[in-house]
């Protein structure tokens, strides 16, 4: 147990408060030593972490004449960073300081709680707590050496330096390359008229073809952002664009050098697979289509990781080699990768940024392309820009709704294209339906579509009696044989591994052991089942066992702890000596053991775990499972680590009481997961509805840094 004043490292006698069962506001901020105490009662209560208090000790340290308020401060802004905000927003804290802290989190006994930091900060006002800051050594004042101080403070907004510096830098570059106009060759024009021929018609009414949009839009420009919800044809446009380009380069003898990417290995691999069919269809000569990359590499990958350090081995002084970078799944792009991304790209290439603004942003701190596409919805067009491309597009640029834009408060919209139209999800899709509802926090209409009678939707709500209906629901052993392959269960891979194993003769080297182990992880991706939680009866952790358990009992595992032939594992952490990156999967398969002999007494067969190779190669690898020190089951995963995958049938587990993760940005990430069928499983009847009217609020100074660049 920690003594009062040990996580600090002195002897705290608090001042005034003896016996303190809960301090009252005006005591906690009374002094340095009773502020500790207040955050030691929110880290025991899991509100904070200790990062927090630990930065707070050492910022207290470096100005012992801080101010109880400006240490709660630094508290705060290091919270909110592990909340995914850039910075503390004073003026909405200080407005509504539960909501804006998301404390405390929900579902704790209120007579357990600590002080509440509305209470804390009732009697504060803004001019003080500013003041406050302003006393200290800790902030950076204009003109003064900021890397010398650990605080920023900008317009009400308080930033650790660092990220501070990431926002005001990616502000610049993106400023820079939103200026640059880039050349195009003459028949650019007649060429992209050519790729889309055919004029868009939706329901029989000519629409704004967006794809083509894009890419007159990114063929002009040196920074591209292009938005849509899933199958709107991303992918499709930044093929018919690399082609564009390339054959404009190749006209003049000068193939343009392109890089794919994106931030996890799971999306790389998804795009590796569509840009390959997409390019082989391509209506462009051979030489075109063998100059356009197919292998999407990671980001990490792509910069060069250094390990145990944050710093890339491509940077300002060593960029990258490259002409055009494509970067898919870009909301999973954090700040600081985005700073990274930004540093190494040499000056005269084009960036392209392809994703879904309204997904679940990054784990870590900022919301870039949220932030960036902030106006796509609008457009937001300055009439310069439409002209400019109706010219170049030959038909008109317009979409219900639209606002015109202005060329300095809008700089980003100029650069932004929205797709609109979702070839994947047609009108009577379900699926499409309940994710164009969410997205619009039209509760009412997404539940109605929950509870009706369309086929690609299912809906069960959890009673104590029907943990038989779950249980079914998530292993459905039957549909392997009945062949309702969209709504399977995890029974059906583990069925395929038993029934397609080859015959246990084949010597390790046989490629049927290969095929098999494919065949294998492409049938897990048929049933996921993702939560918005990790702990508790609702959560990851309790779940994995639950559906560990019921396969054991089904005989469709041998265990339901520790190795065993079938588990599916997640890589938690990204492992560069083996090749594996954070969010990559793999099941454990018993295969033969190249190594036994009648002579040395080894086992036949050995387990090892086969993940897909992330790269261009295709095929498999094989890891033995003691190499292996950060995995974890994954049957179900959190929402947030199923982002950049899809699969056959998705299911989404919401809790039986509210919670600050749920949110409307969750559920639209967790129902487009799902390709041909999505199961919602609720705890409590009206979690759902809650959430789809709570939103995702980042707090961010991108879009104000971008505005502020040069005006
Ligand atoms: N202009 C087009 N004409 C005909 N078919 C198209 C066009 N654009 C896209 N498609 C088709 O629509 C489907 C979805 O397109 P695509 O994969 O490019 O979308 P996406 O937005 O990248 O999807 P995801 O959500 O999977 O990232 C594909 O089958 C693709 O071939």
């Amino acid at each position: 147990m920690i003594q009062q004043g040990e996580l600090f490292g002195e002897e705290v006698m608090p001042v005034g408060v003896e016996q303190i069962e809960r301090l009252t506001a005006e005591q906690a901020l009374s002094s340095r030593d009773n502020l500790y105490l207040l955050l030691q009662d929110w880290l025991d209560a899991g509100w904070i972490r200790a990062l927090d208090v630990a930065l707070v000790k050492l910022l207290g340290q470096l100005d012992p004449n801080a101010q109880p308020l400006a240490l709660l401060a630094v508290a705060l802004v290091s919270h909110q960073l592990g909340h995914g905000h850039i910075c503390l927003d004073l003026p909405s804290v200080l407005r509504d300081p539960d909501l804006a802290l998301l404390l405390p989190p929900e579902g704790r006994a209120v007579e357990q709680q600590p002080l509440l930091p509305s209470a804390l900060l009732a009697a504060v006002s803004q001019k003080d707590w500013v003041a406050a800051l302003q006393n200290t050594q800790l902030l950076y004042q204009q003109g003064s050496d900021a890397s010398a101080k650990p605080l920023v403070l900008l317009s009400g907004r308080l930033y650790l330096y660092r990220y501070w510096q990431y926002e005001s830098t990616v502000a610049q570059h993106l400023v820079q390359r939103i200026a640059t106009e880039m050349p195009l060759a003459a028949d650019f024009s007649q060429r992209l008229n050519k790729l889309f021929n055919e004029p868009l018609l939706v329901a029989g009414q000519r629409q704004t073809d967006w794809q083509k949009v894009a890419c007159a839009m990114a063929a002009q420009g040196q920074l591209t952002l292009i938005t849509g919800g899933p199958g709107t044809g991303k992918t499709t446009t930044v093929v018919r664009l690399l082609a564009l380009l390339q054959q404009g380069a190749l006209q003049v003898g000068q193939a343009l050098r392109i890089q794919l990417a994106a931030p996890t290995g799971k999306a790389a691999a998804r795009l590796t697979e569509s840009i390959g069919q997409q390019v082989a269809s391509l209506p462009v000569t051979q030489s075109v289509q063998d100059a356009i990359p197919t292998a999407v590499t990671t980001l990490h990958r792509l910069l060069g990781s250094l390990p145990n350090t944050r710093h890339f081995r491509h940077n300002s002084n060593n960029p990258l080699v490259v002409d055009v970078l494509v970067i898919d799944e870009a909301s999973m792009i954090d700040l600081e990768m985005m700073h990274s991304v930004l540093q190494a790209l040499p000056k005269h290439a084009r960036l392209i940024l392809l994703g879904d603004k309204d997904q679940l942003a990054s784990v870590e701190a900022g919301s870039v392309l949220g932030d960036l596409c902030a106006d796509a919805e609008l457009a937001y067009y300055t009439t310069h820009t439409q002209q400019r491309l109706e010219q170049l597009c030959a038909e008109k640029v317009y979409a219900e709704p639209w606002c015109v834009g202005d060329a300095q408060q809008h700089r980003l919209a100029q650069r932004t294209v929205m797709l609109r139209h979702s070839r994947r999800f047609g009108s009577e899709s379900g699926i499409g339906q309940l994710a164009r509802a969410v997205n619009q926090s039209e509760a009412q209409q997404a539940w109605q579509l929950l509870h009706s009678d369309v086929p690609d939707i299912q809906y069960l709500l959890l009673k104590q009696n029907n943990s038989a209906a779950l249980n079914q629901l998530l292993l459905n052993v039957s549909a392997h044989h009945s062949g309702a392959l969209n709504s399977a269960g995890y029974a059906y891979y583990l069925q395929v591994l038993q029934q397609q194993r080859p015959a246990a003769d084949k010597p390790f080297a046989d490629p049927s052991w290969q095929q098999w182990a494919a065949l294998v992880l492409q049938a897990f991706d048929q049933f996921r089942l993702l939560c918005a939680l990790r702990k508790g009866e609702f959560g990851v952790a309790g779940l994995n066992e639950r559906i560990a358990t019921a396969l054991q009992q089904q005989g469709l595992i041998s265990s339901a702890q520790g190795w065993y032939e079938g588990r599916p594992v997640l890589v938690t952490q990204n492992d560069y000596s083996l090749g594996l990156m954070n969010g990559d999967i793999g099941i454990a398969l018993l295969l033969p053991n190249a190594d036994a002999s009648a002579e040395n007494g080894e086992p036949q067969q050995v387990l090892r775990v086969v993940f897909a190779r992330n790269d261009a190669q295709g095929g498999v690898r094989y890891i033995l499972p003691s190499r292996l020190t950060a995995v974890e089951t994954v049957f179900a995963m959190t929402v947030h680590k199923s982002q950049g995958s899809e699969f056959v049938h998705t299911a989404l587990i919401l809790p039986d009481r509210l919670n600050p993760v749920l949110t409307k940005e969750l559920l639209y990430t967790g129902i487009t997961r799902a390709k041909n069928k999505f199961t919602l499983i609720e705890g409590h009847s009206g979690i759902f509805t809650a959430a789809v009217q709570r939103k995702v609020e980042r707090v961010s100074g991108l879009n104000q840094a971008i505005c502020a660049v040069g005006g």
